[in-house]
């Protein structure tokens, strides 16, 4: 898979889960040329919903994108059972990928790296394709990319450019909700060869994680503060669940002096 994989954060924030606003979403990410999305995904919205609530997003998202989008479900968490019956499901429902965290409180022990685990997972599934790396450790992500013919996707935002570089296939990030056109454009001018174009792409990105970062501290966490943004770009996915909160009034306007620093606005086109 090559080019923008959104790592969807509608279901984290519905404060009670709203289906409806699934076909909205979708529609957004294919006007902004958006091939692919990450659901439940592993960081937070997997592992703060409940089983059925897993299952009826899965089936929205299948049915409002219409094969026009590609589905990965993340299947992880802390019961295997249920990540059993997530994978089930996600087959039977037509998702075109399951993805997974390991597990998350018995850890393995013997794992060095991730080049090392994919060559020995591989033994054992065989329709492993591939992996979505968010480590800043390169040198072990260049390692995947040799040990095998595994799709990479990149997913430390951040520094989208050095994991291109070093051999990533694509882009898994949530800052492609609100700034698509950033990463499109970064992903075009890099694989024209323009790394100074890219690189001025590539800073908007960094500039954006220090006010999510700012704000991810006033909110509860940045995954909050991700969803702030994304009013700015033409869709509401409502307010945030609990105990992560939204803006009061007067740090709202202290965002939009921020928002407005940063021309954020500005960089909102989406082709390349
Ligand atoms: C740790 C984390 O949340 N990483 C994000 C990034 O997109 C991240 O939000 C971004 O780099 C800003 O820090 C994605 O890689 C998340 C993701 O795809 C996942 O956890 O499943």
């Amino acid at each position: 898979m090559k080019g923008i994989l959104v790592y969807g954060i509608n279901q984290i924030h519905f404060r009670e889960l709203d289906l409806d606003k699934i076909e909205p979403y979708c529609e957004f990410l294919l006007n902004n040329d958006i091939k692919a999305i990450y659901v439940n995904g592993g960081t937070g919205e997997g592992p703060s919903l409940t089983l059925k609530e897993r299952k009826d997003i899965v089936e929205k998202w299948i049915e409002v994108s219409k094969g026009r989008l590609k589905i990965v479900v993340h299947i992880g968490g802390t019961t295997p059972k249920e990540s059993k019956e997530l994978t089930i499901q996600a087959a039977k429902a037509g998702a075109d990928a399951i993805a997974t965290l390991p597990t998350l409180f018995f850890k393995p022990q013997n794992i060095v790296n991730m080049e090392d685990f994919m060559k020995e997972a591989k033994k054992e599934i065989p329709n492993l394709v591939g992996i979505k790396f968010s480590s800043k450790d390169l040198i072990d992500m260049i390692g995947v990319r040799y040990a095998g013919k595994f799709n990479i996707l990149y997913g430390y935002d951040q520094q989208l450019m050095g994991g291109l570089i070093m051999g990533a296939h694509g882009s898994i990030g949530t800052l492609h909700n609100f700034m698509p056109g950033v990463y499109h454009r970064l992903i075009g001018h890099f694989e024209k060869g323009d790394n100074e174009s890219a690189r001025n792409e590539q800073i908007k990105g960094q500039q954006l994680c220090r006010l999510v970062e700012k704000y991810g501290k006033i909110l509860g966490g940045n995954l909050a503060a991700f969803k702030i943004f994304m009013p700015l770009v033409g869709l509401d996915l409502g307010p945030c669940r609990e105990p992560m909160r939204t803006l009061t009034e007067s740090e709202s306007k202290e965002f939009v002096k921020d928002i407005n620093n940063l021309c954020f606005l500005e960089w909102k086109p989406a082709k390349f």
